[in-house]
């Protein structure tokens, strides 16, 4: 594909666990639906199954990942090659996986990404990354795309939110590569999508925001529900 199409655009996340109440393929498809309907310009999403019925319905360039946890290895987005074979067969532009420094199950990091290159030539490479050095070494290894999508949810960016302090980590991020960087993680508003992109972010992927709907409901209720504490 060409990754320009994605340039300067939103990418919707549409996921919904097992322990979600929205976790349902059908619903994931109509989410991805609403979202193409409404201008985004590619989904990123988790599973076969998902991926296979958003295809129907959506033509959108799709970034694919499987959520898989394996014993002994805190990995769990695209961490072997099963996973890669699996999203390779459902046709995805992008393939995205964890690029973290955490210990991985099956192979190390630099022999899945010769895997992937030798046997699926055509499908991009998204690093999910949650430091600068982790960005780097993705570059290096020669990923695509890089991905901040693991910032703040490693134990080295624990509690950190991409947008704290003006994106003050994406401003350190973006000059230190030269691949194209993908914000995503903890988008929450439009306003900050945008302050990404203003600040030389390739794209921006916000998942929960739209596609969570408990996410959003539970900021209405805190917003709501605390009147004495607000008024005190
Ligand atoms: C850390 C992790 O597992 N992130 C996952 C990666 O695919 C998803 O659970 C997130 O929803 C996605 O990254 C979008 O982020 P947000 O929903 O915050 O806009």
């Amino acid at each position: 594909m060409d990754l320009n199409t994605l340039k300067g655009h939103l990418i919707v996340s549409c996921q919904a666990l097992p322990d979600e109440p929205l976790h349902s393929s059908y619903i994931m498809s109509r989410m991805a639906k609403a979202a193409e309907s409404a201008g985004a310009a590619g989904i990123r999403a988790n599973s076969m199954i998902d991926i296979l019925a958003i295809r129907e319905v959506v033509s959108l360039p799709m970034i694919g990942i499987i959520k898989r946890e394996y014993p002994g290895s805190p990995v769990y987005i695209t961490p072997t090659s099963l996973e890669i074979d699996q999203l390779a067969s459902c046709g995805v532009e992008i393939i995205a996986m964890d690029a973290t420094n955490h210990p991985r199950p099956e192979m190390p990091l630099a022999e899945l990404i010769a895997y992937a290159r030798a046997k699926y030539p055509q499908i991009l490479l998204m690093a999910d990354t949650a430091t600068v050095t982790e960005a780097l070494q993705a570059q290096q290894l020669g990923f695509d795309i890089i991905g901040t999508t693991m910032h703040g949810y490693t134990a080295e960016t624990q509690g950190q939110n991409i947008a704290d302090n003006d994106f003050a980590y994406l401003k350190q991020l973006i000059p230190a590569v030269t691949k194209p960087v993908i914000t995503e993680g903890k988008i929450d508003t439009p306003e900050k999508a945008r302050r990404a992109l203003d600040l030389g972010a390739f794209a921006v992927v916000v998942g929960g925001a739209i596609t969570r709907p408990q996410q959003i409901t539970k900021r209405f209720v805190a917003a709501i529900d605390q009147p004495e504490e607000q008024e005190a």
